[in-house]
């Protein structure tokens, strides 16, 4: 099935401490948001991006876009101050196809394989979701007091994209925006509606570069496709 995407680069970075949005650093050479963009570039199945930016950093972005050949940017829509709003105003720069892909441009490593799947699925289940099973033992707190070991056999950490049918995804923003509900990712304002959200198991290399010491991870991961 076809997509369209909306790719998020309108965050600070603050927590990667970089001192400029994380989406310029270089990895392999390249910026990161531009590794991002390729991977959707290559996809057949991707008719079109809308890229989320900080308006200040637009024309910076623009020049990358040509510098790398990246054709597929059909529009742009400014960032919000949350990822939620960032991604709303991205919904209303569509072109109004069937299934979007909302994607976080810090994550580079996200396969096109993936990218087929999780299209199909939101045409079959509504809302699809990429993610991996947890692997630590995770404990709810009091402070720095554990209150429990939570039973992780059910636990997933979710990644993205997130796959959606766009009247779907459309509907739980415009609810959300209402209730003034905010949410860290799309698929939870489509359960708050009740709808079902699809998992297909991730890639645990489908990182999202956060803190400083993702670069190390990023680094190996890229050295480890090259040898492919
Ligand atoms: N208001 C926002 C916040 C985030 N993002 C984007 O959403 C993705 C995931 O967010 P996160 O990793 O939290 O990025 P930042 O907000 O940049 O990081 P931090 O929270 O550390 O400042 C990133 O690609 C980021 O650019 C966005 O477009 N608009
Ligand atoms: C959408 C997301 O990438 C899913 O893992 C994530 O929630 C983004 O925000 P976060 O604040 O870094 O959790």
């Amino acid at each position: 099935m076809n997509y369209e995407a909306i790719v998020l680069a309108a965050g600070q970075g603050k927590r990667m401490n970089a001192g400029m949005n994380k989406q310029f650093i270089k990895l392999g050479g390249e910026p990161l948001i531009v590794r991002t963009l390729k991977v959707f570039e290559g996809d057949e199945r991707c008719t079109g991006i809308v890229l989320v930016v900080n308006p200040a950093e637009r024309s910076r972005i623009e020049q990358l876009l040509e510098r790398y050949c990246i054709r597929k940017v059909a529009a742009f829509a400014n960032g919000g101050e949350e990822r939620q709003h960032s991604v709303y105003n991205g919904l209303q720069a569509l072109k109004g196809g069937e299934i979007v892909l909302i994607h976080d441009g810090a994550r580079p490593f996200v396969r096109v394989r993936h990218l087929h799947e999780l299209a199909d699925a939101a045409v079959q289940y509504g809302a699809a979701v990429p993610a991996v099973r947890v692997k630590d033992t995770i404990k709810k707190a009091d402070g720095l007091f554990v209150e429990q070991t939570i039973d992780r056999s059910s636990l997933w950490a979710v990644q993205t994209p997130q796959a959606f049918r766009l009247s779907l995804i459309m509907e739980a923003h415009e609810e959300a925006k209402k209730a003034g509900c905010l949410g860290t990712d799309d698929a939870s304002l489509v359960e708050r509606l009740g709808k079902p959200v699809k998992i297909l198991e991730g890639d645990y290399r489908n990182i999202k570069l956060t803190t400083p010491e993702d670069l190390l991870f990023a680094e190996a991961i890229l050295a480890s496709r090259i040898a492919e």
